[in-house]
């Protein structure tokens, strides 16, 4: 392949992706995939470990959303019975719901076959136990409510869970979550795909590196943001207090 072709644009259509999942995306109006998600959607889809490093509003979000459904569908067309895949974990009750959003967005054409459900809000456990029995494919996260949840065993990761994702890995150790983390090693199968996403490359995040992913491909890019600088300030505010950026 020349170098000109290697850097022609990639589109949706191009990666191989289940229909229902390029027609969600016609529906949120993506005509075509940000620089993130051209580099890390192919590499996730390989099951490559990936470090995601790219500035907030740059899409990466659906950039692990999209592999991470993908993969679900391919297994559904053998697997027997159900079971959880994936967990995303996130430092934050907001940015929970946020990706749990984003997740049900790009399955809108498949909510039958690949069920997401978000266990941060603060609920009594009992509530949210039932939803976990049915095992939902994906389960979205805070460290510490996914490890009560474990710890009570509601959840059991050990034998079904291919993919973990922690998303906006920078902040999950200055949120106070490195012992919930590390703990939560223990309860994760042997072998499992993991993905970091994180705007910055801190001291943190390279501790998580090397305490949860394996002979990763690091992606780092610069691109300029998706989302409007006042949407984006708004976002952080409405997440992190006053950390606005
Ligand atoms: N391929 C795309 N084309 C157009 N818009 C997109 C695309 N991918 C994502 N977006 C939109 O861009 C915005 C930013 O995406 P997203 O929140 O995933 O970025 P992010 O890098 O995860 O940011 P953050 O670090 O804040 O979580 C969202 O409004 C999302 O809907």
């Amino acid at each position: 392949m020349s170098d000109e072709e290697d850097e022609k644009p990639r589109h949706f259509h191009e990666m191989e992706l289940d229909d229902r999942i390029l027609k969600a995306i016609a529906k949120l109006g993506w005509l075509q995939p940000t620089m993130i998600q051209e580099k890390a959607i192919p590499l996730l889809l390989e099951g490559k470990d990936v470090l995601v490093r790219a500035r907030t509003g740059s899409g990466k979000t659906a950039a692990f959303a999209i592999p991470v459904i993908q993969r679900i569908l391919c297994s559904k067309k053998l697997a027997t019975e159900q079971a959880i895949k994936a967990l995303i974990l996130a430092p934050s009750k907001e940015l929970c719901h946020q990706i749990c959003g984003v997740v049900k967005d790009l399955t809108y054409k498949c909510s039958r076959e690949v069920r997401c459900i978000d266990i941060a809000p603060q609920v009594d456990l009992s509530v949210q136990k039932p939803l976990l029995v049915e095992k939902p494919d994906i389960v979205v996260g805070t460290p510490a409510r996914t490890l009560q949840h474990l710890k009570a065993g509601n959840l059991n990761l050990k034998k079904s869970l291919e993919m973990v994702v922690v998303d906006e890995a920078d902040l999950v150790f200055s949120f106070g979550y490195e012992d919930e983390i590390k703990e939560l090693m223990g309860y994760m199968p042997k072998i499992y795909q993991a993905i970091l996403a994180s705007a910055t490359l801190s001291n943190d995040v390279k501790n998580l590196k090397s305490l949860i992913l394996h002979n990763p491909v690091t992606l780092k890019l610069e691109e300029p943001d998706l989302a409007p600088a006042s949407s984006k300030q708004n976002l952080y505010c409405s997440c992190f207090g006053l950390v606005c950026k």
